[in-house]
């Protein structure tokens, strides 16, 4: 991170908001262009739920990405509130990128234009996991991307896996950015953060390790955060909606809770440099995905 001031270049700060379909790849984008783990990334749908400020900075600007989830419709109260977040992600936002995977046609970056019509946020289209693809597809889908010219401000070709696009973005991204002092002291930035961060990664390591076991409506509080020079200690709760599911998180002799317990403390010793000791605990509180006080008391804000 570059946290010199450069008085040549103007001061710059700026929101910017991720938006595409989910497994769109908009997670594992942005932990790119942090460099460090920060989103969440996970092969499910819809993983990422609440909306997380991730601090990049570049140049002379400090770019604020605003971490939302999928542009789509459906009935229950947690989906319906991850629709209201990135649409609020976008009204707030400076900057908008639309991630498209390569492979995608072009209808949902239609759809995306229907919505933002009356917004004047400009956008760039990111075109994403391009190393799935041949340079000839590639280049077809950027001429299919051509025909919306006048509506993005630039398109831009993105590969997280073969390390593509990194640079490219970046310096696009400062170019729309408002001349503004930076509204985060850069000291700062992670240790206010680590709350939020640690929350993520134990979600992550749930995902990750009970794959398919276990379904979207659980969610991770961080009661505590004890913090030393050498060691933070994280006092975590699980809430699941049934019985059911809070067995199936512990496992047989608790196998699973272990196996989540020991993965999310890995990404937390490799996120802090710090040991990490975590005391984890899964609880049962029926219907919370469908209560908004319930979704409040555990940290959504509305
Ligand atoms: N090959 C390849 N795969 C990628 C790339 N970027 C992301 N992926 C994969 O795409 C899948 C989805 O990525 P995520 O970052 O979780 O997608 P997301 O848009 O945040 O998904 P939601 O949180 O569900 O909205 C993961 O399996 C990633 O590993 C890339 O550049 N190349």
């Amino acid at each position: 991170m570059n946290q010199e001031q450069n008085h040549e270049q103007p001061m710059k700060a700026g929101f910017v908001a991720v938006v595409g379909r989910p497994n769109a790849g908009k997670s594992t984008l942005l932990n790119h262009l942090v460099g460090e783990k920060l989103a969440m990334v996970s092969k499910k749908a819809q993983a990422t739920r609440k909306r997380m400020n991730i601090i990049v900075m570049h140049d002379n600007a400090q770019i604020i990405f605003v971490d939302t989830p999928g542009l789509h419709e459906k009935e229950k109260l947690l989906n319906k509130f991850m629709l209201e977040e990135a649409l609020k992600a976008i009204g707030d936002a400076d900057l908008i990128l639309f991630i498209a995977p390569v492979s995608d046609s072009t209808a949902e970056y239609e759809r995306f234009l229907k919505r933002i019509e009356k917004k004047k946020t400009p956008h760039i289209v990111v075109l994403s996991k391009i190393d799935q693809a041949s340079n000839e597809k590639i280049l077809s889908k950027i001429a299919e991307y051509q025909k919306f010219q006048e509506h993005f401000v630039a398109l831009i070709p993105y590969s997280v896996k073969k390390n593509i696009g990194r640079e490219e973005l970046l310096d696009e991204i400062v170019k729309h950015l408002p001349e503004h002092p930076w509204l985060f002291d850069p000291e700062i930035l992670t240790t206010e953060n680590i709350r939020d961060i640690y929350r993520e990664l134990i979600r992550e390591a749930l995902f990750e390790k009970l794959s398919d076991e276990i379904p979207y409506e659980s969610d991770v509080v961080i009661d505590r955060i004890e913090e030393e020079e050498l060691i933070d200690r994280v006092y975590a709760t699980i809430v699941t909606e049934k019985e059911t599911q809070k067995r199936m998180i512990i496992g047989n002799r608790a196998e699973s809770i272990k196996r989540v317990g020991a993965y999310a403390r890995k990404l937390m010793e490799e996120f802090s440099g710090k040991k990490i000791y975590l005391d984890l605990h899964v609880v049962v509180r029926k219907g919370w995905s469908k209560n908004k006080k319930s979704l409040e008391e555990i940290g959504y804000v509305f």
